[in-house]
C-alpha cells in the first residue's frame, strides 16, 4: 500500500528528471485493462507511434488469481492488431507490481473501472511510475462532485494530497501542468466534446449565462464499455435513440469545474445514438451582445492556435460524426441567428479516440515534451 512519505521523495525525483525534457529514448510503457475497449485503442495507437522507436508497451490484463492463469496475445482479444506495429507477436501479461518495476515502467495507463483506478494510481505513483488514468477516479476537485463515482480510499490522506496534485488531462487547457504531471486525469469523452467547444466562449466572458447553456450530447455504444448492459443490448439501442442521466450525469462535474459555471447554468442531457463510436454535442446558448460571425470565429482560432487536434469548421459548415470517427480530432463549427446573440455550437469527436484513448497518447506526448500530435495523425 503507497505511504505519503515515500510519495513525497517520489515527487521531487520525478520533478527533478522529467521537467518536461524530451527522452533521448523510448519511455517504458504499460497499459492496463488492455482488453478493454479504450485499452484496445491505446494499444493500437502505441504500437503504431513513432515514438515508442520499436519497443513495446507492456499489455497487462487482470492481476493474476490463479497458478493457471498465464499470457496471452494481444491479437487473440483484439484481432484486429494482429502484424500492426513492430510485426511481433505482443503478450498481455497478468498485472503484476513486481513486472512493472522490473521492467523500469515510466507511464502507466489505466483503462480500467474508476475504483481500481482510484485503488492502483497511488501504488504507481510510489513506485515512480507516472499514470494516464482514463477512468473518472481523479478527475473532479469537488467532493461533492466526485461524490458521483463512490470511490473508497484505502488512505485517505494520501488520495486527499494526489487528487490535489493530479492534473486534468485536456492538454488544450493544461498543457503546461501536464508535461511534468505525476497523474494525469484523462478527461470524460462528453466532457472533452462539451468542455473544448465552449472554453473559449465562457474564458472569453461574452456569454449570457443568465440565460443557460444547454448541451444536447449525443455517443455511440461502445461509450458504455465492452460489458452488455439491458440498455446497451442491440435490442434496446438498435434503430433507437434515447435520453438517459438527464440531471447529473457523472461528466456534469467536469463541465462545472472545467468552464468555472454552477449547477443552474449549463444543462447536460446526454442520449444512447445507435451506432458503434462517435459523440455529437449539439450546444445552445445566448450571448450577452450581438456579434459577427467573424468575431466567434476569430474567438475559436486563436484560442487553439497550436492545438493540432481541434479542428474549426468554417460557417456554415457543421462537424458531422462520420468526419471524425476513427481519428483523433475534436472537430468545431458553429451557427449564429440573424440577431447575433443565438448562438448553436456544434461539436464532434470520437469517444473511444480524442475522448480517450487518443487524449491519454496526447497527454503522453506532452508528458515527454513531444510533439502532441505525434503518433496521432
Ligand atoms: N468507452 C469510452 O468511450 C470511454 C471510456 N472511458 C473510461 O476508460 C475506462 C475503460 O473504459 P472501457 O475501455 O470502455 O471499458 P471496458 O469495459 O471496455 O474495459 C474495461 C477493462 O478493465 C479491465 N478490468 C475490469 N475490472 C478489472 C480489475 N478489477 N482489475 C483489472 N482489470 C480490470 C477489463 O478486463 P477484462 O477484459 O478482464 O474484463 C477491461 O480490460 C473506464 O474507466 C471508462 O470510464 C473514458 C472515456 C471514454
Ligand atoms: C454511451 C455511454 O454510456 N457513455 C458513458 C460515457 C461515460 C464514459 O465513458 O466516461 P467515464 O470515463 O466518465 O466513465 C456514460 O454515459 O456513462
Amino acid at each position: 500500500m503507497a505511504n505519503l512519505d515515500t510519495i513525497e521523495k517520489t515527487k521531487e525525483m520525478s520533478t527533478t528528471a522529467k521537467a518536461g525534457s524530451a527522452p533521448s529514448r523510448a519511455p517504458r510503457v504499460a497499459v492496463a485493462g488492455v482488453s478493454g475497449y479504450a485499452g484496445g485503442e491505446l494499444a493500437r495507437l502505441l504500437l503504431r507511434h513513432p515514438g515508442m522507436d520499436g519497443s513495446a508497451p507492456i499489455f497487462l490484463g487482470r492481476a493474476r488469481e490463479t497458478a493457471a492463469d498465464t499470457a496471452t496475445t494481444i491479437e487473440s482479444i483484439h484481432p484486429q492488431l494482429a502484424m500492426i506495429g513492430t510485426k511481433a507477436t505482443h503478450l498481455v501479461e497478468p498485472f503484476h507490481w513486481d513486472r512493472l518495476s522490473e521492467a523500469g515502467t515510466e507511464i502507466l495507463f489505466l483503462a480500467l473501472p474508476h475504483e481500481q483506478s482510484r485503488e492502483w494510481a497511488p501504488e504507481a505513483i510510489e513506485r515512480g511510475i507516472r499514470v494516464v488514468d482514463l477512468s473518472g477516479a481523479w478527475r473532479l476537485q469537488d467532493e461533492s462532485n466526485r461524490a458521483v463515482y463512490k470511490l473508497h480510499d484505502a488512505n485517505p490522506a494520501l488520495a486527499a494530497k494526489l487528487q490535489d496534485e493530479a492534473v486534468y488531462g485536456c492538454p488544450e487547457l493544461h498543457r503546461d501542468e501536464i508535461r511534468t504531471a505525476r497523474l494525469v486525469a484523462n478527461p470524460g469523452c462528453y466532457s472533452t466534446s462539451v468542455i473544448l467547444a465552449l472554453r473559449p466562449l465562457v474564458r472569453a466572458g461574452i456569454v449570457d449565462l443568465d440565460c443557460g447553456i444547454i448541451c444536447d450530447a449525443k455517443s455511440g455504444v461502445s461509450g458504455a464499455g465492452k460489458a452488455p448492459t439491458s440498455k446497451t443490448h442491440f435490442m434496446y439501442a438498435a434503430d433507437n435513440l434515447s435520453a438517459y442521466s438527464v440531471f447529473g450525469h457523472r461528466h456534469t462535474g467536469e463541465l462545472l469545474e472545467q468552464l468555472c459555471l454552477t449547477a443552474d447554468q449549463i444543462q447536460f442531457t446526454p442520449h444512447l445514438l445507435p451506432i458503434p463510436r462517435g459523440i455529437l454535442s449539439t450546444i445552445y446558448l445566448r450571448l450577452k451582445h450581438a456579434m459577427k460571425p467573424a468575431e466567434i470565429e476569430h474567438l475559436f482560432r486563436e484560442f487553439y492556435q497550436g492545438s493540432p487536434l481541434v479542428r474549426l469548421h468554417a460557417t456554415p459548415q457543421l462537424p458531422q460524426i462520420q468526419h471524425v470517427v476513427r481519428t483523433n480530432f475534436c472537430d468545431l463549427g458553429f451557427a449564429l441567428a440573424e440577431d447575433g446573440k443565438r448562438l448553436v455550437v456544434v461539436s464532434c469527436l470520437d469517444n473511444l479516440l480524442k475522448g480517450a484513448a487518443g487524449q491519454a497518447v496526447q497527454n503522453m506526448n506532452v508528458m515527454c515534451g513531444w510533439k502532441e500530435e505525434e503518433g496521432l495523425l
